[in-house]
């Protein structure tokens, strides 16, 4: 177990501090009364020796039984204020954790795995959680049960007492042994079910993929395999639990018997009274549940202690990208001017750069095409001009502005990015279209419709713009994604428009119109990315990118008319599609 980090946990607890210390202040009393009543029973028992009053023993009785009422209602109050403080830091670090995720640039979400992030965001918090609710209020509970119990056993009889507690140490290595166990056993089920459910998902999602190969028989097996591992860890687990509440059952008995047993020889000679021995008996049955629950609660602090390092190790990732902390001030719409001086880019663990000292400029209201051989470094391009990658001061600037000195809002209202899988939440149309601008009118929807050439299928669906999309909702064809994308950033209304691929699934004719519409109507500049070089002739200008250096520059005719990259392409691509209208 790694240092115990305190100052986390008495952070998570600082603002709940009055709630734990009511809580704490419960458990004091919950414990006096405790102790006090096995005592009020051995007066009870010794006073009975002594004649039999009915009245007394009424009043007697009653006192125990308005104690223990009054301790059960204590204890469930100390129960409530902890375990709802290991709820309350629980919430509070999902919504930090969640908050802290949206900070995060895409790159890392990708490249740490998002079940890993969500391993940290739920199990872990869970951890935490119990440590802080349940292994602190057991931790107090056992600590002050036997700092008051112990005393008013040993004033009774000290041996009697040390022989009857002896055993107990042996109840907590028991647990400790077992516990450990059972706590990996507990994991292995939970990955087992996760596992289970993950191929469900899968399977589900890739169903046509499973019939068009036919492979029904190996994914049966696939999940049978799974199936039978989810049982085995169950069956385990429920093994160690038979096991050992049977073993701590025996370990009390025992305690118990040596209690009688001894005890009784102390009857016979006079050296302790009835009420002394039952009160004895009271007071060890007490002790049982505290020691038990001490060793599940070491295990708790154990792991506990690691998810709580995880966690913070998640809250503490600086994101690479982030807003100035003086951003220049920007209040009005730009012209989308851009420069690039010498962008260079390099992916975090990368062995070279993805762009290499590309220079070039846009001027308001261009439209300019981006072209290059597969992984030239053009998404690259496009992801540095919304600051999705890390950008170098100085190297990229937008009407005048370095791209590093404007806040990421002000910069992403500049910039509209348009990836070639646009992603549908699953809500209706309208609102996936009003993503970026959730107060606009339907008007202005309907409009960034009709410029993505949307409109006409719009009609045809169930509920028009109502209609619900995404996960849950109708699934739209490749074109059709791709126009709601646009239509999507187009509603957001930036000057400086960048469209990574993402006419490819709709036809030229189509993707010409909407290019002819988009510009012409709002001044827009517009960088499209193309992998379609005759998508590019139609451009202003064209930049070549290869190996993530811009090798030329030009219009379509120019570029066609000098050796080098762009012939090149513009040659491949002229056989391909002779190829293909041959074939
Ligand atoms: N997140 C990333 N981490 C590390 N390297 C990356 C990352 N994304 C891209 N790269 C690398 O950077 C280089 C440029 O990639 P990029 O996606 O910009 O190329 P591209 O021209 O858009 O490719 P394509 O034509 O296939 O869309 C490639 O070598 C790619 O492997």
């Amino acid at each position: 177990m790694g240092a115990l980090r305190l100052d986390l946990i008495r952070r998570y607890l600082r603002p709940h501090r009055r709630t734990v210390l009511f809580g704490m202040g419960a458990l004091v009393v919950v414990n006096l009364l405790s102790v006090s009543i096995p005592l009020l029973v051995r007066r009870v028992i010794d006073d009975l020796q002594d004649g039999f009053a009915l009245r007394d023993v009424l009043a007697q009785a009653a006192l125990i039984m308005a104690l223990a009422t009054v301790m059960g209602g204590v204890r469930l109050l100390s129960r409530l204020l902890v375990f709802g403080v290991g709820r309350q830091v629980e919430a509070d670090l999902k919504q930090q954790i969640f908050d802290h995720l949206l900070l995060q640039e895409p790159g890392w979400v990708q490249s740490t795995g998002s079940g890993e992030v969500i391993s940290r965001a739920t199990s872990d918090v869970e951890n935490v959680r119990r440590l802080l609710g349940f292994a602190v209020l057991s931790l107090t509970n056992t600590a002050l049960a036997y700092a008051l119990t112990l005393p008013a056993m040993l004033s009774i009889d000290p041996w009697l007492s040390l022989a009857a507690v002896g055993l107990y140490p042996l109840m907590l290595v028991t647990v400790r042994m077992f516990g450990g166990r059972m706590m990996r056993q507990q994991r292995r089920q939970q990955e087992a079910l996760a596992g289970l459910s993950d191929l469900i998902q899968e399977d589900l999602s890739g169903i046509s993929a499973i019939k068009i190969y036919g492979q029904e028989a190996t994914e049966q097996q696939a999940f049978a395999g799974r199936n039978r591992r989810y049982r085995d860890a169950a069956l385990g687990l429920a093994r160690t639990r038979s096991t050992l509440f049977p073993l701590l059952e025996g370990i009390s008995s025992i305690s118990l018997l040596l209690l009688l047993a001894l005890g009784s020889g102390q009857l016979a000679s006079g050296r302790l009274s009835i009420g002394d021995l039952v009160a004895l008996i009271l007071f060890v049955e007490r002790l049982v549940f505290p020691t038990a629950l001490l060793g599940f609660t070491l295990n708790t602090f154990q792991t506990g202690q690691v998810s709580l390092e995880r966690v913070q190790e998640l809250l503490e990732r600086r994101p690479l990208v982030e807003s100035p902390t003086d951003p220049l001030p920007l209040r009005r719409r730009g012209h989308g001017a851009l420069e690039a001086r010498g962008l260079t880019v390099r992916y975090p663990g990368a062995q070279r750069p993805a762009l290499v000292d590309v220079s070039f400029r846009l001027q308001p209201g261009e439209l300019v095409a981006v072209v290059g051989p597969v992984g030239c470094g053009k998404t690259t391009l496009a992801r540095a001009l919304g600051r999705m990658v890390e950008v170098e001061p100085g190297e990229l600037w937008i009407d005048g502005n370095d791209v590093t000195r404007l806040s990421l809002g002000d910069l992403r209202r500049q910039v509209a990015l348009v990836p070639q899988e646009g992603y549908l939440f699953t809500a209706s149309l309208a609102d996936n279209l009003r993503y970026g601008d959730p107060d606009a009118d339907l008007a202005a929807v309907e409009q960034a419709a009709r410029q993505a050439r949307l409109e006409g299928d719009i009609k045809g669906f169930p509920d028009g713009y109502r209609t619900l999309v995404g996960e849950r909702g109708i699934t739209l064809s490749g074109g059709q994604r791709q126009r709601t994308a646009l239509a999507r950033a187009l509603l957001v209304d930036a000057p400086l428009l960048v469209l990574d691929d993402a006419l490819a699934s709709v036809d030229n004719t189509t993707a010409a119109e909407i290019l002819r519409t988009i510009r012409g109507e709002q001044g827009r500049t517009i960088l499209m990315i193309s992998h379609q070089l005759s998508a590019a002739a139609a451009c202003d200008r064209v930049l070549v990118l290869e190996d993530g250096r811009l090798v030329q520059e030009g219009h379509h005719e120019e570029l066609l008319a000098t050796r080098g990259t762009y012939r090149r392409l513009w040659a491949r691509e002229q056989a391909s599609e002779q190829l293909r209208a041959a074939g």
